[in-house]
């Protein structure tokens, strides 16, 4: 026991570091501190196989220290042997429990198909599936080439339905439920410039997670969806903010104040994948610390206007009276 609570602490101090990115936050952003340990309780996914895509770097390895953290056989799968085998092992060194490293480029149909061969005789089939794998960068539309588009919605929406088909059909065939969840983003819904491939495909990822929701739920399979807001990972930042310049406008229009950590996006995907969460289906969680609303809100900006300049407005208004 001690040992284990050992293995704990030091797996626990360790993630808390991985996620330790919050330079630049707001000073109210003290009043909405990220809880960065384990949130359900030990073992709820003990004897769960769960299958992550891109599961060696970023959010996907979040996700997967969280839940081998809490006992369940982790398959993680992207193109990079090498990553995701370093990733393995750091994982299970810290948690004791098994993480395979699969190659998969989930453009590949066929590719697909193999990796979940292996997985089977490896794990047998995945109790949790979670799409997190894409590709991004920004890039103005009047730039991009047949092959960049290509590129983004052959990762992000035909990778998501190639592992989702291939993984519900074999689920089906064998009478097995799952949980199903995919990471998209809070642009899937408002669309967003300078990465119409990005907001498109995970756009699509949506339609296909809610469609999905709605007719394999009598073969006891879940589809939910996060829509995640800025989170610093060295894959989104690298690509999305290559000067470091956009990252103060970011955190300006979030009203938490902060970007939001990987430990706390990994505990979402652990509670949607888990059995408490087996009410839960068709729904897409925004997790964005308001960024969304705060905006789509037309008077929003107002929130730049002294009191001062408010005594001023509220008496201009209130002179209108009887005009
Ligand atoms: C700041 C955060 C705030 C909010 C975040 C919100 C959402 C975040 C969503 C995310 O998805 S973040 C995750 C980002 N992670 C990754 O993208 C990881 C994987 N990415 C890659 O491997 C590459 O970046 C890739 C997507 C370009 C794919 O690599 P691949 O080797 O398959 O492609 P190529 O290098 O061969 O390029 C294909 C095609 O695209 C053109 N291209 C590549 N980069 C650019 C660019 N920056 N601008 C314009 N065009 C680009 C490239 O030229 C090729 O086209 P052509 O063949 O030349 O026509
Ligand atoms: N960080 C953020 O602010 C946000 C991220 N997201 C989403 O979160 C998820 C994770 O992103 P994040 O961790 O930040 O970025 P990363 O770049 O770290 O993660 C992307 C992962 O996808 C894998 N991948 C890319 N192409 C393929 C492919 N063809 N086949 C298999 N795997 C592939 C990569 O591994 P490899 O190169 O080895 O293939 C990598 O591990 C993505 O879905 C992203 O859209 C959404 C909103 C905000």
């Amino acid at each position: 026991l001690t040992l284990l609570s050992q293995q704990f602490s030091q797996t626990e101090s360790w993630f808390h570091r991985s996620a330790g990115l919050q330079s630049g936050s707001a000073p109210h952003s003290q009043l909405f501190p990220p809880a960065e340990g384990v949130m359900l309780p030990p073992e709820s996914f003990k004897n769960r196989v769960v299958f992550i895509t891109g599961g060696g770097t970023g959010l996907g390895r979040a996700m997967a220290t969280v839940l081998s953290q809490l006992g369940a056989q982790c398959v993680i799968a992207s193109r990079k042997l090498d990553v995701l085998q370093q990733t393995a092992e750091d994982i299970c060194s810290r948690t004791g429990n098994k993480v395979h490293a699969l190659q998969c480029d989930v453009r590949d149909p066929q590719a697909v198909s193999h990796c979940v061969d292996q997985m089977t005789s490896l794990t047998g089939l995945p109790d949790v599936i979670i799409n997190n794998a894409a590709g991004n960068f920004i890039c103005p539309s009047e730039r991009l080439s047949p092959n960049a588009w290509k590129s983004i919605t052959d990762i992000v929406l035909n990778g998501t339905a190639f592992v989702t088909l291939e993984l519900g059909k074999r689920l089906i065939q064998d009478q097995r439920g799952a949980s199903f969840l995919a990471i998209t983003t809070i642009y899937a819904e408002s669309g967003s410039g300078f990465v119409a491939p990005s907001a498109s495909a995970k756009a699509g990822v949506e339609a296909l997670y809610k469609s999905l929701a709605a007719e394999w739920g009598r073969y006891g399979h879940r589809f939910n969806i996060i829509q995640p807001g800025p989170i610093k990972t060295k894959g989104a930042f690298s690509r999305l903010d290559p000067t470091g310049k956009f990252e103060k406008g970011m955190i300006d229009r979030i009203p938490t104040g902060r970007l939001g950590t990987p430990a706390e996006l990994a505990n979402l995907a652990a509670y949607l994948s888990s059995d408490y969460a087996s009410w839960i289906s068709g729904a897409v969680m925004r997790f964005d610390g308001g960024e969304y609303v705060s905006m789509a809100g037309e008077f929003n900006d107002l929130r730049r206007v002294t009191p001062d300049q408010w005594k001023m407005m509220e008496a201009m208004i209130r002179s209108t009276k009887g005009s």
